[in-house]
């Protein structure tokens, strides 16, 4: 089985930030164009504060833009680890400052005990998703979607309706909470930022058979109705 991938390589990093913020913003503004309002999910983890920072800098009307997470850890912002404290420091500022941000945390001690309230508070975006920018870690796995991750099936196949799951694994440190599969599938635009040689050999891994409970990136891979746009530099 073997997954549709769209390649676009580049030089470095800085090259590769400046091109994919265009590709979102392009996805953005025509989604804009025809429904007067977008929404974005950003990834987490280190890759993504190069590309963040140049989607700031895109000239859009940011006021219709509504941006969230794939995929939080269950923390305060406080937190050097928190994938919202990332977003506030290099999305929402410059032009993109007028976005509307919408974190998936919240003050329940767990994922699961906040979930019905995170839910609630991404109702009013525009949904589908415009654009999901989603990471890939070293273990193959993509939003908060690791291998064999307690509650990985309910995030891949979720009750109708359902955009999150909560989903708790020891290699992803702090119990998650992350859109589900049919919310990521359903964006216009899915792109999968990666850097460096290693990570390219997991996507490559990735792309051959074997379980998706071991590597979840599968999941999106093989069910994606378009292509996957894979963003890499070395
Ligand atoms: O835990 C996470 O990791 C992945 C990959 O992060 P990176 O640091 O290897 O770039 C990220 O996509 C995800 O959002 C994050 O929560």
């Amino acid at each position: 089985m073997s997954a549709t991938i769209e390649r676009h390589d580049f030089a470095n990093s800085a090259a590769l930030a400046e091109a994919l913020a265009s590709r979102v913003a392009d996805a953005l503004q025509a989604r804009i164009g025809e429904f007067d309002r977008a929404s974005l999910a950003v990834s987490g983890g280190r890759t993504p504060a190069a590309f963040l920072d140049a989607l700031s800098r895109k000239l859009l009307p940011w006021d219709r833009v509504w941006v969230t997470l794939v995929d939080e850890r269950w923390m305060p912002e406080s937190s050097e680890r928190s994938n919202a404290r990332l977003v506030r420091a290099h999305l929402l500022q410059n032009e993109a400052a007028a976005a509307h941000f919408v974190p998936l945390v919240n003050d329940a001690p767990t994922p699961e005990a906040g979930l019905a309230e995170a839910e609630a508070l991404l109702e009013p975006l525009p949904w589908p998703l415009a654009a999901c920018v989603l990471g890939m870690g070293g273990d193959g796995h993509t939003a908060s979607f690791f291998p064999h991750a307690e509650g990985l099936n309910a995030a891949l196949a979720p009750p109708p309706g359902s955009r999150l799951a909560a989903t708790s694994a020891q290699a992803a440190g702090e119990p998650r909470v992350t859109l589900t599969l049919p919310v990521i599938l359903e964006a216009s635009l899915i792109a999968l930022h990666i850097e460096s040689e290693p990570k390219l050999r997991v996507l490559d891994t990735a792309r051959a058979a074997g379980p998706v409970e071991d590597m979840p990136v599968r999941a999106v891979l093989r069910a994606s109705p378009r292509p996957v746009e894979v963003f890499w530099c070395p």
